[in-house]
């Protein structure tokens, strides 16, 4: 039996886009000779929909495509994933497989285990399916899940996991998970060995077919595969990108792509990706964004430059008097490795007359914050102003995960934008893939990776005079956001409890800023945004609530 991993890119509640793509990918695999081609979860109608699932026209929509759909396959037979209403009485929304063969819905399954933490939120739309999904077809059992299904996270739900009641069941010849499981850095690594675990402790081959693409803040890297249950890998999808590989359960044979293996290879494609699909799916037609000359900005539009061209993206200097010469050197520098179109517009003059009417209005002269926060605040608003004068034409936000994590940004000042492409990178990742970047070309000059992060919002201002040092930030944001621990065991890692207290302070004083960000695209573990959902209006402290 040929089995064909269709690894596509949907697009959410795109239905017939998404149909003609499957309809596509069908007929490759029925011209690569394939008996049973997959799709993955939620194919239909891409994932995740959130709360288009809400809504009785999209699943009424839906519904309609897949009989659509159906009537259309004939062979090879082909299994997508769709949101399913039940016919009985009472509203239930499932996650659904259909198996389709001869225009024919042979065998559905509903999955069975909703993931709920992090940036999942299943149970808010859909019932657990209760059944094992077992279809024999053409003489062999196939047990169909769909992705959480196959995974165990301790601690979250009561035991059995569907991979357990699957284990107690007599022999399948192949495990079929459809996914959409999205990609933070390592995940391609771990997501392979659990599935080797599963195929060896359910004594069969395991097939997960995984979608691919940006949709807002999730990442997805295909890397969709087959492999046996002595571990070996009998097929493997590309990364990134869509792709059609098989397999044949007889004689162990498959098409085996190769993957990236360096993490920040993997983190510029991801990136890459999740701005271009952002930027198609929405329509807009190119990017702009202050270019200052320094990291955040210079890889930022490294990233834009990719995704969409260089043609399509506006870097603009916005000099004011506090900022070196050779930042705007180093701007232009970087523009032109690019092939950018540039834009200057210096803001001393705006600066000056803010400056005055505040200061004639309140009898004060106004400096420091307020200051600082005005220079920022102009620069958002003249590239909204541009933004708005080039139809089509969004901002993109440059702030990185250090920043954000302590709110060391302006709200309604470089906060603003349509989509934030190193939020969830803390500094140190940016400037490793800075070095990524250059090690192709140098096309990020030299200077911007060596001279220190600075804002230059007032005469000779360092990031690390208001900061502690970016590498104690680094690790204190990775230690409490991503690994979830608390500021006893930050400080038990042997960081200093005064830099711990301001750290966490900040951070959780910022949370206010984090609410009103654009959305970022998530590259780790935990990322600000769909998975980190805290209050702003909160009062539990930093130490412990009893004082000890
Ligand atoms: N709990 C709360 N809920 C809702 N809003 C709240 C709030 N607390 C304060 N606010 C509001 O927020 C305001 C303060 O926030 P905001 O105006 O953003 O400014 P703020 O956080 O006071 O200052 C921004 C800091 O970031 C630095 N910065 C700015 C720009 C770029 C960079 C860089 O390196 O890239 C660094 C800048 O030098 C300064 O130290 C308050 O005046 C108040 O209006
Ligand atoms: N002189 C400038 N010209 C154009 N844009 C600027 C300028 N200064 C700041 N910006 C914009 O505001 C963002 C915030 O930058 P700022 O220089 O204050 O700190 P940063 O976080 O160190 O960023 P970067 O590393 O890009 O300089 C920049 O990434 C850039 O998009
Ligand atoms: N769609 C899902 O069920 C995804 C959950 C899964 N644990 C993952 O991250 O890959």
């Amino acid at each position: 039996m040929k089995i064909a991993l269709a690894q596509i890119n949907p697009t959410i509640g795109d239905l017939q886009g998404n149909l003609e793509k499957i309809l596509e990918f069908w007929e490759r695999a029925r011209e690569l000779g394939a008996d049973l081609v997959i799709f993955p979860e939620l194919s239909l109608c891409g994932y995740p929909p959130r709360d288009l699932l809400l809504r009785s026209e999209f699943l009424q929509a839906v519904h309609r495509t897949l009989e659509k759909l159906a009537a259309r396959i004939r062979r090879p037979a082909a299994v997508v994933g769709y949101p399913e209403e039940n016919p009985g009485p009472g509203r239930a929304l499932f996650n659904a497989l259909a198996f389709i063969e001869e225009g024919r819905i042979l065998f559905r399954y509903r999955k069975r285990l909703l993931p709920y933490y992090d940036v999942f939120d299943e149970p808010r739309y859909f019932e657990p399916g209760v059944s094992a999904g077992i279809f024999t077809w053409r003489g062999k059992r196939l047990a169909f899940t769909i992705c959480e299904d196959l995974w165990s996270h301790e601690g979250y739900v009561p035991r059995p996991y569907p991979v357990d009641t699957l284990a107690g069941l007599t022999e399948v010849q192949a495990v079929i998970n459809l996914a959409a499981s999205p990609f933070h850095l390592g995940k391609g690594l771990l997501r392979r060995a659990l599935m080797a675990r599963n195929a060896a402790r359910l004594r069969a081959p395991v097939i997960e077919v995984n979608q691919v693409g940006g949709h807002d803040h999730l990442l997805f890297d295909g890397q969709s595969l087959a492999v046996s249950p002595e571990g070996e890998l009998l097929a493997q999808a590309r990364d990134f990108e869509e792709d059609l590989v098989w397999c044949d359960l007889e004689t162990g044979e498959g098409v085996v792509r190769p993957v990236s293996e360096r993490r920040m290879e993997s983190l510029l494609k991801a990136l890459t990706l999740g701005v271009r699909d952002f930027f198609r799916r929405v329509k807009a037609q190119g990017a702009i964004l202050g270019l200052s000359g320094g990291i955040d900005s210079s890889v930022t539009a490294v990233i834009a430059a990719r995704a969409l061209g260089p043609e399509k993206v506006l870097g603009v200097l916005l000099p004011s008097p506090y900022n070196s010469p050779e930042s705007e050197e180093d701007a232009l520098a970087l523009a032109r490795n690019l092939g950018l179109r540039t834009l200057k517009i210096p803001i001393g003059e705006i600066l000056s007359t803010m400056k005055e009417a505040l200061s004639r209005a309140l009898g004060t002269e106004i400096q420091g914050l307020t200051e600082e926060n005005l220079q920022a605040r102009i620069r958002g608003n003249l590239l909204m102003a541009l933004s708005n004068q080039f139809p089509g034409y969004l901002v993109l936000n440059t702030g990185n995960k250090s920043e954000i994590a302590v709110g060391y940004c302006t709200l309604y000042g470089d906060t603003c934008g349509a989509l934030s492409v190193l939020g969830d990178l803390t500094k140190d990742l940016v400037y490793e893939l800075a070095l990524e970047i250059n090690r192709e070309r140098p096309l990020i000059p030299e200077r911007v990776l060596r001279k220190p992060p600075s804002a230059e919002l007032r005469p000779g201002q360092r990031d690390e005079d208001d900061l502690p040092p970016y590498w104690m930030v680094n690790s204190l944001v990775r230690g409490y956001v991503e690994e979830g621990l608390s500021p006893e065991e930050l400080v038990a890692r042997g960081f200093p409890e005064k830099v711990v207290r301001e750290v966490l302070g900040r951070l959780r004083r910022a949370e206010f800023k984090r609410w009103q960000l654009p959305p970022t695209l998530r590259v780790s573990p935990r990322a600000f945004g769909y998975g980190w959902r805290y209050p702003i209006a909160h009062a539990f402290p930093l130490e412990a609530p009893d004082g000890s």
